[in-house]
């Protein structure tokens, strides 16, 4: 065995070890880029550039933020870490200084930082809501569970529930901090897919003239899909703690509490933006057995749909999407024992809730459209 080992080594060059550590280093480090993301947004850096014109000198950025002096010098590093992660782009520019400034003086060579596609998503109304749950000190403290969790033999109970004694549905139940910080997240996140959904798959809502979200959580999704189809009457079924409190900003959207696992209100179609992956295959068998049963009652015979909003495993195929959606596999893992799904998993449970036919849509980044018939 030690010989096949040393065999093995010897056969990787030094150039392939050197580059297989630094890969190490950028793996074990990673949570590093986490926090100086979650920094980035704290510090409130996406707006501050987004207001000097989405690029700006340090100094410049500097006269923006509310950083103490002595934390001043170290902004620099921050940045650069995140340029390079690809969260700002990075563009080196030289300070000729002013007439009559410093003459003679070298002229100094500096960076400007600016937003990128992905910063741009950082900008108040976009996905730092997101963000910031995803590296709450809530999921951290789970996520430091995960080793302990691998070795105990705790049927059922998720790395979350072993951090926090409870699960995160319980937590938004009681935490007020923690369930403003979800509720904001998944609207930040509906706001931006629901443009999305309209503007790229329009017709998945032609002939519906009523449409229930279930576990729709604040109505953002229902609001911009009644905004956007004036002939689609549309209500949001969610647990009594998050609608409770939430007036309906749009005539044709209603609330109702509720459970998804004991009744789902008729309707033509169903949707189910980001709830599946919440849960195990029987319960996501039972709530869609609540939603077959919902428009059996809601469409003319045969007519109704229930339309998914989740990720499908490897659909589209590109390994950055794939990354994603790999780690948000093992983030519904820590914190529901439940998963993302490939297509076959999927068809499994479409199959014994009672549906005959899908179609599945991968036109969302990391997430698909599935239509799923009676
Ligand atoms: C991951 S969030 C998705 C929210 C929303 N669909 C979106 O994409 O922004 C899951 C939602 O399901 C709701 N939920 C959980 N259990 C539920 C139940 N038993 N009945 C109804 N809604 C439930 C949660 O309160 C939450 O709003
Ligand atoms: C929308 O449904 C869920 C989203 C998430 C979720 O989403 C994001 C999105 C993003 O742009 C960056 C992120 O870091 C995250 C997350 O960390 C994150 O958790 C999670 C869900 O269940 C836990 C959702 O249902």
């Amino acid at each position: 065995m030690a010989e096949e080992e040393s065999r093995a080594k010897m056969a990787t060059s030094s150039a392939e070890l050197l580059q297989a550590e630094a890969e190490l280093v950028r793996h074990s480090l990673g949570y590093l880029k986490s926090m100086a993301l979650h920094s980035a947004v704290k510090l409130g850096i996406p707006d501050a550039l987004h207001r000097c014109g989405g690029a700006a000198s340090l100094p410049d950025l500097l006269s923006t933020l509310a950083l103490p002096c002595s934390k001043r010098p170290y902004l620099s590093r921050l940045m650069k870490m995140l340029a390079v992660e690809g969260i700002f782009t990075a563009v080196a520019a030289v300070d000729v200084p002013a007439a009559g400034e410093g003459e003679g003086a070298a002229a100094a060579p500096s960076v400007r930082y600016g937003l990128n596609p992905v910063s741009r998503l950082l900008v108040s109304g976009g996905v730092s809501p997101c963000v910031l749950m995803g590296t709450s000190p809530l999921f951290l403290e789970a996520s430091l569970r995960l080793p302990q969790w691998f070795q105990r033999d705790s049927e059922g109970e998720p790395a979350f529930a072993m951090a926090h004694g409870e699960s995160p549905y319980a937590a938004t139940g009681h935490d007020m901090e923690f369930n403003a910080l979800v509720n904001e997240a998944m609207g930040s996140d509906s706001r931006y897919m629901a443009e999305l959904v309209v503007r790229e798959c329009g017709e998945v809502f032609t002939g519906v003239t009523s449409l229930v979200d279930v576990g729709g959580g604040n109505g953002t999704m229902a609001t911009a899909i009644a905004k956007a189809f004036p002939h689609v009457r549309c209500s949001v079924l969610d647990l009594p703690h998050v609608v409770q409190g939430v007036v309906s900003t749009h005539e044709s959207v209603e609330f109702a509490a509720g459970d998804m696992m004991e009744y789902v209100p008729p309707a033509d179609a169903v949707l189910l933006k980001c709830v599946l992956h919440n849960w195990s295959d029987e319960d996501c068998v039972k709530i869609l057995t609540k939603c077959r049963e919902a428009i059996a009652q809601g469409a003319k015979a045969g007519a109704g749909k229930v339309i998914i909003i989740d990720a499908v495993v490897g659909s589209p195929s590109h390994s950055q999407v794939l990354e994603a959606q790999v780690l948000m596999d093992m983030q519904m893992m820590m914190l529901f024992m439940s998963k993302e799904r490939e297509e076959l998993n999927w068809q499994k449970i479409f199959m014994e809730a009672g549906f005959s036919h899908y179609k599945i849509q991968p036109v969302l980044g990391m997430r698909s459209i599935i239509q799923l018939y009676p």
